[in-house]
């Protein structure tokens, strides 16, 4: 967990060293940042970013059965494993979550995100409403979840051809996919259109800034506020 902030329990202690001199620490428990969106609407984009600029975020690395595209990084994009080890991983209840999408299986390895909340520090999510669910029904304190929307359909099939990763018919497969993934703008905490890139990462951060700050996030708030109506 990190310390945001401290106030002093003895007097004459040193400020060099909180926890040995008594301070009362407000520490933080980490949140789970969950970004979904209809397939191509900038969830990857989105997230390189936040990660690059924020030192207490950190990917959660969802295992898949979907083969690798060109430039992934196993470990680092994916875990990529075949069928009958995603099967071996969902019988010893190694995921948080999984689900079937576009006829593959994603799951989110539960242990990772466990050692990170525990530390205090954030874990950002690209899954899936049906993951995003199953979060919801496990996790629902931890969860803070946004939903990007495309500025259009046409965009978004423009964005999904540009990427220029996947075949026509895993383009096609998508789009058709679309309208469902839409559906599902309700379940979600913030709901973002993705016009400009830039202004998106900004909003997210904001929504990040703010989550951090809300009153059942922070550890030692009671003991803090005690010492501060003591005088201390
Ligand atoms: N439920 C769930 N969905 C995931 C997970 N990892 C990725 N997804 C979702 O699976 C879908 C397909 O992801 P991907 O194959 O990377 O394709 P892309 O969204 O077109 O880049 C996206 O909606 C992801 O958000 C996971 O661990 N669990
Ligand atoms: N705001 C935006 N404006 C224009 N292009 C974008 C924007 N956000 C993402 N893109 C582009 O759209 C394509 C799909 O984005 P990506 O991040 O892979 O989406 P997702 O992870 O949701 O499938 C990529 O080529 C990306 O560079």
């Amino acid at each position: 967990m990190s310390a945001t902030t401290s106030n002093k329990k003895k007097s004459g202690a040193s400020a060099s060293d909180p926890a040995a001199s008594g301070f009362v620490e407000i520490r933080r428990r980490g949140l789970m940042l969950v970004l979904s969106s209809p397939s191509g609407a900038g969830k990857t984009s989105i997230s390189r970013a936040l990660l690059a600029r924020d030192p207490l975020l950190e990917m959660s690395v969802s295992a898949t059965t979907r083969p690798k595209r060109p430039g992934e990084v196993p470990g680092i994009d994916y875990l990529f494993v075949d069928a009958e080890e995603f099967n071996l991983m969902v019988n010893r209840e190694e995921f948080l979550e999984y689900a079937k999408v576009f006829g593959n299986y994603y799951g989110t390895p539960r242990a990772p995100v466990e050692a990170a909340l525990g530390a205090g520090r954030d874990v950002l999510f690209d899954i899936d409403w049906q993951g995003t669910q199953q979060l919801d029904a496990r996790v629902p304190k931890d969860l803070v979840t946004v939903f990007i929307l495309p500025p259009s359909t046409r965009e978004l099939e423009r964005r999904l051809h540009t990427r220029a990763q996947d075949s026509a018919e895993e383009v096609a497969k998508r789009m058709a996919k679309a309208a469902d993934e839409l559906s599902h703008w309700p379940e979600y905490h913030y709901v973002l259109v993705n016009h400009e890139l830039e202004q998106t990462i900004q909003q997210i951060q904001a929504i990040l800034q703010a989550e951090r700050l809300r009153r059942e996030r922070q550890v030692g708030l009671h003991e803090f506020v005690k010492a501060l109506r003591e005088g201390q």
